[in-house]
This record gives C-alpha cells, sequence and structure tokens, in this order.
C-alpha cells in the first residue's frame, strides 16, 4: 500500500494557557500484543481500552486473516476468539500492515514459528525499514523467506515450519519487537527459546505471554544489571483471557510536554502506565525541571497506573544516557522539542535506532528545529540541541516523512512558539493517537488544518 492521498497540512498556533484533564489513548504496544495473543490462544479474549489507532486495527485485521474472529463491541471494547498454536489458516490476501513496525514485526514471529504462508506489505515508510533484524533469528527457527524486496524488506512472503527449533539468541540491538518476534515463534518450538538482551527493552510481550498461561522466566544477564535472559518453555496452551490496557506513555508526552511549555497551564494525564521501561522521558523532564506529579499510583491490568499532574515549568538542559534510550526510545522527537525552550544544553546520547523508524527521525527532528529557529547539532549517533529558556521563533514548515511522532512534536512546539508552526501531513496521526486534536483542543490548544497564513 503506499500513502496515495493528498497531504493533510496542520497548523498549531502559540496561544493561552492548556487546562483540563484526560486520558490518553490505550498503549499501543499492548494493543497489538492483546491481538496477537488473542489470536494464539484457544476461546475468548475480551480487550478493555484496546487502542483504535490506524497500526492496531492493522493487526486486527491480519488476526483476522489468520483464522480468527475479531468484533469490536463498543470503543476500546474488542473480543477475539482464537485459532490455538498451531491453529492458523493462510490469509487469502495480503497482510498490509500499513505504517506499523510492530504490528508486522511481531506478526512475522507469529507467522515464521507455525505452518502458515503469508505475505506482509506496508505503506512507502514501512517498505524502507529493516526486516533483516527479525528475518534472520526466525530462519535458524526454520522459517523460510519466499520472496522479498531488496535489503530485506516488505514487502515479503513468510512461510513458516511445521515445528519451529528452539534458539537462544543475543539481539544484536535493544528491540522489544526483534525479542518479542523470537518468543512468539518459539510458542510453537518443542522446547526452550531464550533471548538475551544487554539492555531491557520494554517487557510486555513477557508480561501477556505469562498472563495467557505460557511460562516464562526473566534473569538478570551480564554486569552492570541492564541485561536479561527471558526464557519461554514452547508449545504450551494460551487461553483467552481478559486483557486491560492502560494508557500509553508515548502519546500522554505530548499533551504532558505541551502542558510545561505553554505558560500558565496546569493539566492532567489520567491513568498513564508507569512501567518502568516505558519511563525514561518523565525521568529526563524531571531533570529538566519540569513539576510532574504523580499522584494515585495503582494496579491496573498487571501494570502500575499513575494521574500525572503537571504544570508549565522552567526547564534547563540535561544529558540523557544512552543506556535511558530503551525506555524512551519513542520519545526523543518530544524530548527535543521540550529542550527547544529549556535554558542551556540538552544532549540525548545514543540514538542510532532512530534512524529505522517511521522516518529517519535523527534527521527528520534536526530539519524540523532547523525551520524553528532552534540550535541543534549532530555528533555521530548524540543530538544536542540549545535552548534560550523562552520560545523559540518558529514559524516553520517540517516535513514529517510519513512519522506520526515528528508530526505531534512539531505541533506541539507551535502552541509555545512565537509564531505558528506547520507540519506538513497530519494523517499519519491516526496511527497512534486517532484523538490527539480534539484532546488538545478540549485543553485549549489551538491546532487547525492547513498552513499558517
Ligand atoms: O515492541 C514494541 O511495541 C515497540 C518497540 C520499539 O521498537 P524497537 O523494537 O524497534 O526498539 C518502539 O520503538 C515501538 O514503537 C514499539
Ligand atoms: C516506532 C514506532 O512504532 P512502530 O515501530 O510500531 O512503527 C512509534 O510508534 O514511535
Amino acid at each position: 500500500m503506499s500513502h496515495d492521498s493528498e497531504p493533510q497540512p496542520v497548523t498549531a498556533r502559540p496561544g493561552g494557557p492548556l487546562r483540563g484533564a484526560l486520558k490518553p489513548p490505550g498503549d499501543k504496544s499492548i494493543s497489538h500484543r492483546a491481538m496477537i495473543l488473542g489470536l494464539l490462544a484457544i476461546g475468548e479474549t475480551r480487550v478493555e481500552g484496546l487502542l483504535e489507532g490506524d497500526d492496531v486495527l492493522r493487526t486486527a485485521a491480519a488476526a483476522r486473516a489468520l483464522g480468527a474472529e475479531v468484533t469490536r463491541e463498543g470503543e476500546g471494547r474488542w473480543r477475539i476468539v482464537g485459532v490455538g498454536i498451531g491453529g492458523m489458516q493462510d490469509p487469502e490476501g495480503v497482510l498490509d500492515f500499513g505504517n506499523a513496525g510492530t504490528g508486522s514485526r511481531l506478526m512475522m514471529g507469529v507467522v515464521g514459528g507455525q505452518p502458515v504462508t503469508a505475505t506482509f506489505d506496508g505503506d512507502a515508510s514501512l517498505r524502507k525499514r529493516p526486516m533483516r533484524r527479525i528475518l534472520d533469528p526466525l530462519l535458524q527457527m526454520g522459517a523460510q523467506v519466499v520472496s522479498e524486496a531488496e535489503g530485506g524488506r516488505v514487502p515479503l512472503t513468510l512461510k513458516g515450519p511445521r515445528e519451529a527449533i528452539p534458539l537462544r539468541y543475543e539481539l544484536p540491538v535493544a528491540s522489544a519487537q526483534i525479542k518479542s518476534a523470537v518468543l512468539f515463534a518459539g510458542l510453537n518450538a518443542p522446547g526452550t527459546t531464550t533471548v538475551i538482551e544487554t539492555a531491557a527493552s520494554r517487557d510486555h510481550t513477557e508480561r501477556m505471554l505469562r498472563l495467557f498461561g505460557a511460562e516464562v522466566t526473566v534473569t538478570p544477564h551480564g554486569e552492570g544489571g541492564h541485561g536479561r535472559s527471558v526464557a519461554l518453555t514452547g508449545q504450551p496452551v494460551l487461553r483467552g483471557t481478559e486483557v486491560i490496557v492502560p494508557a500509553d506513555p508515548s502519546s500522554a508526552a505530548f499533551p504532558l510536554v505541551a502542558a510545561l511549555i505553554v505558560p500558565g497551564s496546569e493539566v492532567t494525564l489520567r491513568g498513564v502506565m508507569m512501567n518502568p521501561l516505558r519511563t525514561g522521558l518523565i525521568t529526563t523532564l524531571i531533570e529538566m525541571g519540569a513539576a510532574i506529579e504523580r499522584l494515585d499510583e495503582r494496579e491496573e491490568g498487571g501494570e502500575t497506573v499513575a494521574d500525572l499532574r503537571v504544570r508549565a515549568s522552567r526547564l534547563h538542559g540535561v544529558d540523557v544516557p544512552a543506556e535511558r534510550a530503551p525506555s524512551m526510545i519513542d520519545e526523543y522527537p518530544i524530548l527535543a522539542v521540550a529542550a527547544a525552550f529549556a535554558e542551556g544544553t540538552t544532549r540525548m546520547n545514543g540514538l542510532h535506532e532512530l534512524r529505522v523508524k517511521e522516518s529517519d527521525r535523527l534527521a527528520a527532528v534536526a530539519a524540523g528545529l532547523a525551520a524553528n529557529g532552534v540550535s541543534y547539532a549532530i555528533e555521530g549517533d548524540d543530538l544536542i540541541v540549545t535552548g534560550e529558556g523562552a520560545p523559540p521563533a518558529g514559524g516553520g514548515t517540517v516535513a514529517t516523512h510519513l512519522d506520526h511522532r515528528i508530526a505531534m512534536a512539531f505541533l506541539v512546539m507551535g502552541l509555545a512558539a512565537r509564531q505558528p508552526v506547520t507540519v506538513d501531513d497530519g494523517a499519519m496521526i491516526a496511527t497512534s493517537f486517532p484523538t490527539f486534536r480534539p484532546t488538545m483542543s478540549a485543553l485549549g490548544a489551538q491546532i487547525e488544518d492547513g498552513a499558517a497564513a
């Protein structure tokens, strides 16, 4: 699929304080996994609070094409009747994952471990993203790549084995997507599949596998306390269950930073997931001087959630260590925006993975900062942003390159810059935060269709 509709420019204007309370949409990572485990389980899975963004809807369509019964029963309420491990059917058409890296890569793990053949495709952004990192371990587990686009990209056709070969695999990069693909393939392996990560990445797959009845053991690995070894016992019986999806900290990041930089703002974000493997941005912003209070911490659906009370704050630059990157990997575009309003230099270290997201985010952020009069430098894989402790000029138009996070980050900049900021295309926001514009408007933000006049 290509993104062949006309680009939809969107403009954010500076205005008065943002006020109010909101619940960000359901977590994207957990929503994809709920659909996939619902497909692989026997019996009925009920999901509450599913993110109904385009990325997750693509995973739902793929689960259906592979044999699950998938029904929407109300807002965020979905019912999935699964087929069980080994029970999938060959899908009739192509599995079109649109813009979704997570959905496509996790489902490659599922198909790559089971006797089924499927073709994966996506939009112009997904067609550029590296899939070798997923295919390499799957080939070792017995999958075959029937065809692929140059460089191991989609469109590609994957054929899984009758039974997967258990694997012990050390991740070449900190990536929950690779880890999850290997574990999903390992579900159909007679024995233990082990994934070793030298830096811990988000653990939603491990947690949800256990919830559905699989045996997963996690032990520390290596020195320094950052690594983990995750062992899955293959061929479990997965049983359908109930999944409650907490609010997505990666989506919460946009109204949160908006509240920090628009003078006089006070915003409460309700029920935001506080899994420590996802809260690197909050840690960093607090180090920068942000007034963020974690209130009413509680358990919801097996995760800690909290209400976050955020007040406009004077921020200062900090050094963000590379080891923190896995816990905030999708938050660097919006952190760069916060850094543009801070006093002094913020150095974000070790951002190589940003080059292979929906866009080359390092390049896209740099271009967006340049277009809006912000001083920055790129040194190797590090991004350095220097703010003046005052609003940057703004007034620029930002190329989003089919990347939702670039679009939302620079719209947030426009709410507090000296001049409005336009993004060339807001369409991709619907992949992860379909209610972004009404949510921001309800807080008092001015975000409109079209380029700045
Ligand atoms: O597993 C997941 O749900 C995700 C993992 C991360 O990707 P990588 O595995 O490529 O780091 C992240 O960027 C993505 O938005 C969601
Ligand atoms: C990188 C992201 O997602 P994905 O890899 O699923 O496209 C993201 O949502 O920022």
